[in-house]
């Protein structure tokens, strides 16, 4: 799959009068990563979003984009080469969700046919349906819903990069936890450089393949979200890390204690006593055996549960309930797993543990296990 890194080195930016809004700033963002940029109101998150495509311009250093200087670039051909989406959807709100998310592909004169089938092609990544929803104005959308356009429409023309300026900011807890799940999982379908600039650890932690911290324009410490919880290189970055984790009372030793598990609900009773389940709000389910055994999990929900037959059931990664957080940690890492069935030493299946609990109780321990 075609995707791009970005690359600053020793990037510095002055506005006039100021402090540098961002100094000496080094910093590789792989292709296909999504990385967080995350620090303290004004330590020079959005300027630094905004040199790459060019809607600021740094006053010392370079910023590569693709191997090449972006001063190389045309700035309107760079920005309409990367998406870019902010806090405040900067949806056009006299144009319908389908103007609004065809508006760079207009530009780049694709014609109506593929306008059409990309919008389609786009709402549907989110569940949202072409016939109740393209004509719609924004004001007539959630917030939630509102982001989620302003995401295809960053989305629209396939680039390779894309900027996310707090696009979730605005929205209240539990859309804004749906939107994070959304985001994964377009990402694990994607692959984009992302650089998502946000103020929530907890959204940092869960969306992060890295996370850099910034200060007074500062990079701070820059690690995947594992490593900054194992190694705070400052005291600054292990209380910013813990002030905005709700840290357990007491430090957590196994995933027993962790378990989520939610309302188990059986989907399906199949003639070999063999049972489909799903725990919870979560989006996907296993089969398991007449004694409870997890035999495969499947990160969908089939739709139509008479054909389980051809339903792909993976061999389940699974995490043991007396395994301690860090390897659960592990593993969700190495799965690029927003959540892990649990089991017993039987193999029974006994809940479920999400990315973020583990990262939770992790903290609660910064320091003091090692993975
Ligand atoms: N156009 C501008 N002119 C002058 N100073 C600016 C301008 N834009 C930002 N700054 C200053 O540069 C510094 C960094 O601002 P920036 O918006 O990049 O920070 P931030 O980390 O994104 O902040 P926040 O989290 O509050 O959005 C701040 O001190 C800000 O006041």
């Amino acid at each position: 799959m075609f995707t791009v890194g970005v690359k600053f080195e020793n990037v510095t930016k002055m506005y006039q009068n100021g402090r540098p809004a961002v100094q000496g700033l080094s910093l590789e963002v792989q292709s296909g990563e999504l990385l967080v940029l995350i620090g303290p109101s004004g330590c020079g998150k959005t300027t630094t979003l905004r040199m790459i495509n060019r809607l600021e311009e740094p006053t010392s250093g370079t910023i590569y984009v693709d191997g090449h200087d972006v001063r190389s670039y045309n700035p309107i051909q760079l920005r309409r080469g990367i998406g870019y989406t902010i806090q405040q959807t900067g949806l056009l709100p006299h144009m319908t969700v389908e103007q609004n998310i065809e508006l760079v592909p207009r530009l780049l004169r694709w014609d109506k046919k593929r306008r059409q089938e990309r919008v389609r092609e786009l709402l549907e990544l989110v569940g949202m349906d072409y016939r109740a929803f393209a004509h719609r104005y924004p004001r007539q959308l959630s917030g939630g819903q509102q982001q989620r356009v302003g995401v295809l429409r960053a989305l629209a023309t396939d680039p390779p990069v894309i900027l996310m300026d707090e696009p979730f900011g605005a929205l209240d807890p539990i859309s804004r936890e749906v939107l994070q799940t959304e985001l994964k999982r377009l990402q694990a379908k994607l692959h984009k450089t992302i650089i998502f600039v946000t103020h929530d650890i907890d959204e940092a932690m869960r969306l992060g393949d890295r996370v850099a911290i910034l200060r007074d324009g500062q990079l701070l410490q820059v690690g995947t979200p594992t490593e900054l919880l194992h190694a705070p290189q400052d005291e600054f970055v292990a209380k910013f890390l813990g002030r905005f984790l709700s840290l357990p009372q007491s430090p957590v030793d196994e995933v027993r204690q962790l378990i989520q598990t939610g309302e188990s609900r059986i989907l399906k009773e199949l003639p070999s006593g063999e049972r489909v389940v799903q725990m919870g709000s979560f989006p996907w389910c296993f089969l398991i055996d007449d004694q409870g055994v997890l035999k495969g999990a499947t990160c969908q929900v089939p739709e139509d549960l008479e054909q389980w037959k051809s339903i792909i059931w993976q061999e389940a990664a699974s995490i043991k309930e007396t395994d301690t957080p860090d390897i659960a940690l592990k593993r969700l890492i190495e799965g690029e797993a927003e959540a892990l069935p649990v089991v017993d030493e039987e193999r029974h299946l006994v809940g479920i543990i999400s990315h973020r609990s583990a990262i939770k109780a992790l903290s609660s321990g910064v320091g003091r296990v090692s993975v």
